[in-house]
């Protein structure tokens, strides 16, 4: 079925006002078939409409029908939300925990950007490029917590998200990774709204972000893993049979005065017992990676998941977040390493591809999947 035959499915979002709830509202307003229903904040905002309370920091106007939305506080009986297909989640992470959980145990469906429940091992941690086969976890999911209809899914950090998708495009065409090693230049847009102060970031690099280590570390084996035969659990790796190690990962991250687009520089060591591939090899690995959400031809899938650059001073952020409407992962500077095996500069549009995109994707494979009706 194409998207424009699809019928009509009833959105909300939660943590509408924030930044990432803003990238929701800018991306679904034109969505074929997610229609935009409940908006939800916290109670400063509640009971007011979206164009007088929300500081709208994106470069095209407030959608004219999402202005006079009055929004709600994050309940799920808070107008509209039960009658909702799904509920995307920008929640700040403080309180997004007992919220996603409120709606779940409501039987609603939950795609959330925050990082409460991505180490749940009754969650999926979806990259969409990547791992959409770990939605078949769902229905132990449900299962488990006695539930008909409701379940949260979750999609990683935004980080992560730019480094797993070449990695997982090395993995595809040369077999397990054994150590990967990646600093971060992350935008300011990653820590919300207000964010970093101007004194601290202007004119400076701050090489600390608290937390985000360790989520590269561990999420990158979550996601590069897979599932039991019975669907009811989570392997480090994706190869039971060779039974392989989990990636070893180091990150260091730093935040940068740039607005949006995270950078990875990443080393990678493939597995000792295979032939190493050449750069030329490895340049057409990530030329020609293909994934699930292409081959479904869902609405939010990038035409090319990789934009492989050739210029010696690419990818930037400026200049190459926009690629693919945000939904792809810029990688340059393709090179042998001395100490490991190869090097490679990633980039990322961290509220898009790193964050709403990829609920929005994660959803929309999920409607293909059955697992939204
Ligand atoms: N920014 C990014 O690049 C990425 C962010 N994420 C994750 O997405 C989530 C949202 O991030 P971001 O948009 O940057 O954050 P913001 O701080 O910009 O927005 C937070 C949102 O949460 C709402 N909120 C805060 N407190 C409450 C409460 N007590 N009850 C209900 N709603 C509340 C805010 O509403 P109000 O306006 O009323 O205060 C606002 O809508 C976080 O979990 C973050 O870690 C994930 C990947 C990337
Ligand atoms: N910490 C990330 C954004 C973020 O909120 O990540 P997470 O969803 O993993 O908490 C950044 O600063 O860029």
């Amino acid at each position: 079925m194409s998207a424009g035959d699809r019928k009509e499915i009833k959105v909300g979002i939660l943590g509408a006002t924030g930044t990432v709830g803003q990238r929701f509202i800018q991306l679904l307003s034109s969505h074929p078939y997610f229609k935009i229903h409940a908006l939800g904040a916290s109670s400063r905002s509640a009971g007011q409409q979206y164009g007088k309370i929300t500081k709208w920091k994106l470069n095209t106007p407030i959608p004219e029908n999402i202005k006079s939305m009055i929004v709600q506080e994050c309940k799920p009986t808070s107008g509209g939300f039960s009658e909702c297909g799904v509920v995307f989640s920008g929640l700040d992470a403080d309180v997004a925990g007992e919220i996603e959980e409120a709606f779940r145990s409501a039987e609603l469906i939950i795609f959330s950007n925050s990082k409460n429940y991505r180490r749940d091992p009754l969650c999926p941690l979806i990259v969409p490029l990547v791992n959409p086969s770990h939605l078949s976890i769902i229905p132990h999911q449900k299962k488990s917590l006695g539930l008909e209809k409701g379940y949260i899914v979750t999609n990683a950090n935004c980080s992560t998200t730019g480094l797993v998708v070449p990695l997982a495009a090395l993995e595809k065409a040369f077999g397990p990774l054994e150590t990967v090693m990646v600093t971060t230049l992350q935008a300011i847009s990653g820590a919300g709204y207000p964010g970093v102060s101007s004194l601290d970031i202007l004119d400076n690099v701050v090489p600390h972000i608290s937390g985000e280590e360790e989520k590269i570390e561990w999420e990158t084996n979550k996601i590069l893993g897979g599932l039991n035969s019975n669907n009811e659990s989570f392997n480090l790796h994706s190869d039971e049979k060779e039974n392989l190690k989990p990636i070893n990962v180091s990150a260091t991250t730093t935040r940068v005065p740039v607005i949006d687009g995270h950078t990875g520089v990443v080393n990678v060591k493939f597995n000792s017992s295979r032939p190493k591939p050449s750069i030329e090899e490895i340049e057409k690995a990530f030329r020609e990676f293909k994934c699930e959400a292409q081959e479904l031809n869902v609405p939010s899938a990038p035409e090319q998941a990789i934009v492989v650059h050739d210029l010696p001073d690419r990818p930037q952020p400026r200049l190459d977040r926009d690629l693919h409407n945000g939904a792809c992962v810029s990688v340059g500077r393709i090179r042998p390493c001395p100490v490991f095996d190869v090097k490679f500069v990633c980039l990322i549009d961290n509220v898009r591809l790193g964050a709403a995109t990829s609920s929005i994707m994660n959803a929309e494979i999920a409607v293909e999947k059955g697992l939204i009706v």
